[in-house]
């Protein structure tokens, strides 16, 4: 099983930083150039994280199933063990359903240990985490648990106008992808996600990449990030 040893801190150099405003305070988001010497040397003896953000319908997955496929990652989506520890009828599980249902986000310590579980459990030592951490609260426990921060993070930047679109046509009958329940993602995204967001801004850590276009179009300002790890 792998253990990470010493964090790996700033990973990338930053060219180019935008402001915009949230809730009233001024933020920068820093738009990343990556270059192959930039990249830590992934090894199996440490895993290699990446957190993928973005609103409900932003293309989180989407995007998670090219980089396994282009680059061999193991994708974990958040929601997904969510879901699966409902249907597998867990003590949890009707806790995990009602805060779905309501937008709201699950208690940390049950979301960390089920990604917990899904890492040590694998082979692979490159992780996708997808859907997570969705607050400061979950990005500290999962911290204080794995004992290691993200090599890498990323952010589907995309209009709410568009979220909305394409979750309301997402039709995997999920019980919340209604439009209240969207709506209340979408507050508790502005709320609790931005400041995750503004987090890794600061440390150096965040590619934000325009989520507007096609899947492919789309990948093809993800491939660059991680050209050079080999699959
Ligand atoms: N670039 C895109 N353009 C249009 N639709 C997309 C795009 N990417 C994903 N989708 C569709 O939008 C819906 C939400 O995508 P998904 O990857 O599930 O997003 P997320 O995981 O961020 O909620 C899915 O039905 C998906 O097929
Ligand atoms: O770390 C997580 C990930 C998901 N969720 C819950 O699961 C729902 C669906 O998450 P998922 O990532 O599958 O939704 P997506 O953003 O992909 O539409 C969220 O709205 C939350 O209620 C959560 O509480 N914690
Ligand atoms: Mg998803």
């Amino acid at each position: 099983m792998w253990r990470r040893v010493a964090s790996v801190s700033h990973l990338f150099s930053h060219s180019k930083s935008t402001k915009f405003n949230q809730g009233g305070s001024t933020f920068k988001i820093w738009e990343t150039i990556t270059s192959e010497s930039e990249i830590p040397t992934p090894s199996k003896g440490s895993p290699f994280i990446t957190f993928v953000l973005g609103g409900p319908g932003s293309g989180k997955g989407t995007q998670c199933a090219k980089i396994v496929e282009a680059f061999g990652f193991t994708h974990i989506s958040a929601g997904d063990l969510l879901r699966r520890e409902i249907a597998s009828g867990s003590a949890y599980g009707s806790v995990i359903l009602s805060t779905i249902r309501e937008g709201k986000i699950v208690p940390s310590q049950v979301t960390v240990q089920l990604i917990q579980k899904e890492m040590e459990s694998s082979d692979n030592y490159k992780f996708l985490i997808d859907g997570f951490p969705r607050s400061e609260e979950n990005r500290k426990a999962f911290e204080q648990t794995i004992g290691t921060e993200p090599d890498v993070v990323l952010f589907f930047d995309c209009p709410e106008q568009e979220m909305v679109k394409r979750v309301l046509n997402r039709n995997q009958g999920r019980v919340d992808d209604n439009i209240d329940t969207i709506k209340k993602r979408l507050e508790i995204f502005d709320e609790l996600n931005w400041p995750v967001i503004n987090y890794y801004s600061l440390r150096g850590k965040l590619n934000k990449i325009n989520a507007v276009g096609t899947v492919d179009e789309i990948f093809e300002k993800v491939r660059p990030i991680f050209a050079p790890l080999s699959k």
